[in-house]
């Protein structure tokens, strides 16, 4: 049963794509599944055929709205796709082992959460009960791609998503996992409902998440309950005012305070919301955050980490660029392509 996956065929994403003589381009070269195949039997067919890694979309933004935030993350996927798609094959981007895998269904979700208004209590209650249902969807995708032994890429939607993909690689691996997260906040709110701000404390609350360490983590983001709670968990974090305000430490040794402890042990998510990046189109927007090189250095330790077992990309909103969409897609897709760059070329320098 197919029924949460819009598996892609080359025609799903034809209209995204052009051509320039003397040029192969990145979708000229990836692999497709057969829509119709049985999809774990696929997944597994695809491993041994050499594929690591697998592009999965979630066009969805009531994650967002469920946490008292803004929409427009439905866009961050296509916003990827029409970057990335594009970009040339040469001797540093090689398609080989990656696989456009497609879309969680959620299409009916979505629809149901355009008439719900978050300042409305019933209807934010509402709104985190479809992101319920959004997880259930996660983890049913998911669990099929770690069951074939691929690395998932997820991009777009919420940080809600997170819970589903940890239960999804906690459960397919028979282990609670770790996880590294570039972003301002925690996203350990309170067990009020699922939504985009406590993805991790109901991973943590359900023994999918056994560590956690947060890079960039902002002072003024995060309330009291959020930061007692990470450390009633025992996680950890080194901030944005430790990093960039005192200097306390450098980029690289925040991130490693966090993966050395990870080395060598459990599942580990590598997990990006691009919130953390200034001027970036999202559903908190900053102007006191990192830079794209920052991220994509985030990235790139996070990747060359022997247990690093997915990539998540969320919180993208292109419609919320100050000059309009067009633009939002432009520098989304952008950051969006350049972070998944830098995560295969880390596995690629450590194969
Ligand atoms: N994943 C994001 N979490 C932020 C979002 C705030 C917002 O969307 O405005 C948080 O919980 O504070």
């Amino acid at each position: 049963m197919n029924n949460w996956l819009h598996v892609y065929s080359e025609a799903d994403v034809i209209n995204l794509t052009s051509t320039r003589e003397n040029e192969l381009r990145y979708w000229q070269s990836l692999t497709f599944l057969e829509p119709n195949s049985q999809l774990n039997v696929a997944l597994k067919d695809a491993a041994a055929f050499g594929i690591k890694y697998v592009l999965v979309g979630i066009n969805e933004d009531f994650g967002p709205k469920a946490n008292c935030g803004k929409g427009g993350a439905t866009l961050g996927w296509q916003a990827f796709l029409q970057r990335f798609l594009n970009l040339p094959c040469n001797d540093f981007l090689t398609p080989k082992d990656v696989l456009l895998l497609g879309e969680v269904n959620c299409d009916d979700l979505q629809q149901q959460s355009s008439n719900l208004d978050n300042s409305n209590p019933e209807q934010l209650v509402a709104l985190r009960q479809l992101c319920e249902q959004l997880d259930e969807r996660v983890v049913y995708v998911l669990s099929m791609i770690f069951a074939a032994g691929l690395e998932p890429i997820i991009i777009g939607g919420g940080h809600n998503n997170c819970f589903g993909i940890l239960k999804a690689l906690a459960q397919t691996k028979g282990t609670a996992c770790h996880a590294i997260n570039f972003d301002p906040h925690a996203d350990f709110r309170a067990l009020e409902g699922r939504h985009s701000g406590n993805g991790f404390h109901y991973a943590h609350q359900n023994s999918y998440l056994c560590d956690y360490h947060v890079v960039g983590m902002h002072e003024q983001k995060n309330n009291q309950a959020i930061i007692a709670a990470l450390n009633q968990a025992q996680y950890s974090y080194i901030s944005y005012q430790d990093i960039l305000v005192s200097r306390k430490y450098s980029l690289t040794q925040a991130c490693e305070l966090g993966l050395k402890r990870f080395a060598n042990k459990a599942p580990l998510g590598v997990e990006v919301d691009v919130d953390s990046i200034s001027y970036m189109p999202v559903s908190a927007f900053t102007n006191c955050g990192f830079s794209v090189s920052d991220a994509e250095h985030f990235v790139y330790l996070g990747a060359q980490q022997a247990n690093a077992s997915y990539l998540h990309l969320c919180e993208a909103a292109p419609g919320n660029h100050p000059q309009g969409l067009a633009q939002g897609m432009l520098e989304a897709g952008q950051v969006l392509s350049g972070l998944v760059c830098s995560y295969l070329r880390a596995k690629r320098h450590k194969a």
